[in-house]
């Protein structure tokens, strides 16, 4: 156990220095990935699938002209019918336009976009062995051959976990061995192991550098959703939070609450104990309130002294127990002996009928006004 844990220090040595030994298990399977890092992404390997498409959609045509040159008729003229129904479906993915953020769209177009290109190796390889190739021909569809190697090098570009890599390659390494049945007799079995083994390692590299990037990815998410002073979650990501788990509650009909914090007189402990002691006091709650809400609970910075917790699957009775409950645990203590204290409003999606988050923020806000109104060091949930 131990000497595994080291192994992974060692490999996260090569990772950003960001990335947590934790966050290290994302980049082997997609199924542990925060919504708001699966969201971005999507939506890069959507665009890779787009820019990816239109180079095979402007190449494949332009290589007509050399078949035309070099190989014999009917030859040419098959590979060129061909090359025009790739380009077809290369061209309907280009026009692709998803917008739903899902991962399951994403792995469509990855799909169609390796798919295309295999069968193309497949049929080609098919029609070039009905005919015994000499010289420059021969050189040229030869060619044809190496498109598993790009297609395996092709990966490196995609932000994957290794997992999602070694199942996208897999077909492309089953359709180079079914390949060899066009021409079984043929077959020189020391140099297909030779490159098999090279579609092999080109597996490993392309698999290496998209974890990479996945690695880099994770890193620069986590520093543009997190506020740097709290580590809580920071008011842009959490306007996507809101959004997203806003549509989850409304696709399932479930509660969803949100809590508006403002901590009590924070401009009297900055000025009597400093701006340091003020910063420690901000770690110090959002460490607290962290630790006492659930796993699923989200801590954002909404402003200098204002939090907005966002309680999932909670409806408003629930969510009043468990701030009661934090309450009663302490925010944390001032120099003096005197408890930290906080005027928090709440708000629920079905109880106050909307699934705007702004229009949700707004109630908790105003209801947040009303504890401070009513004396502070208080829950407000109506009015
Ligand atoms: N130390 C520290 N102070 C901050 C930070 N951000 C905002 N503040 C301070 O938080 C204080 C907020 O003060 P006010 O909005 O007047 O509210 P308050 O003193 O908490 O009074 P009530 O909310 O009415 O109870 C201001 O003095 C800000 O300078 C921060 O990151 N660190």
């Amino acid at each position: 156990m131990l000497t595994t844990k080291i192994i992974w220090q060692r490999l996260l040595g090569l990772l950003p220095g960001e990335v947590t030994l934790n966050e290290t298990r994302w980049l082997i399977r997609p199924c542990l990935h925060m919504p708001l890092m699966e969201q971005r992404r999507v939506r890069m390997i959507v665009n890779r699938v787009r820019l990816f498409a239109t180079l095979f959609a402007a190449l494949t045509p332009l290589w007509i002209i050399v078949d035309v040159l070099t190989l014999p008729f009917p030859l040419w003229l098959q590979l060129a019918i061909l090359r025009l129904l790739a380009t077809i479906a290369f061209g309907t993915l280009v026009m692709w336009h998803p917008q739903d953020g899902r991962l399951a769209t994403a792995y469509q177009g990855m799909a169609t976009l390796f798919a295309i290109p295999t069968l193309f190796y497949l049929i080609s390889h098919l029609l070039l062995s009905h005919h015994q190739l000499q010289g420059i021909s021969a050189a040229i569809g030869t060619g044809y051959a190496f498109l598993p190697f790009v297609l395996l090098a092709g990966f490196a570009i995609f932000p994957l976990t290794l997992f999602e890599t070694l199942t996208f390659s897999a077909p492309v390494l089953c359709a180079y061995a079914l390949a060899l049945m066009f021409n079984w007799e043929e077959v020189s079995w020391p140099s297909f192991g030779g490159q098999f083994w090279l579609l092999f390692l080109l597996t490993g590299v392309a698999s290496l550098a998209s974890m990479s990037q996945l690695a880099f990815i994770i890193a620069l998410v986590n520093q543009a959703i997190h506020d740097p002073l709290t580590g809580t979650f920071s008011r842009r990501s959490g306007e996507e939070m809101l959004n997203l788990h806003l549509s989850f509650a409304r696709r399932n009909n479930s509660p969803f609450t949100v809590a508006f914090l403002d901590i009590d007189h924070f401009k009297s402990i900055n000025d009597r104990f400093g701006h340091e002691f003020g910063d420690r006091v901000l770690q110090q709650l959002t460490q607290t309130v962290t630790h006492c809400l659930r796993r699923g609970d989200i801590v954002v910075r909404w402003g200098g002294e204002e939090f907005l917790l966002l309680l999932n699957n909670t409806d408003l009775h629930q969510a009043a127990h468990a701030l009661e409950r934090l309450r009663q645990h302490g925010l944390g203590m001032h120099p003096d002996g005197r408890q930290i204290t906080a005027s928090i409003g709440i708000a629920e999606r079905i109880a106050d009928g909307t699934d705007d988050w702004k229009v949700l923020v707004e109630k908790a806000d105003t209801r947040m006004y009303l504890a401070k109104q009513g004396g502070r060091d208080r829950l407000v949930f109506e009015g």
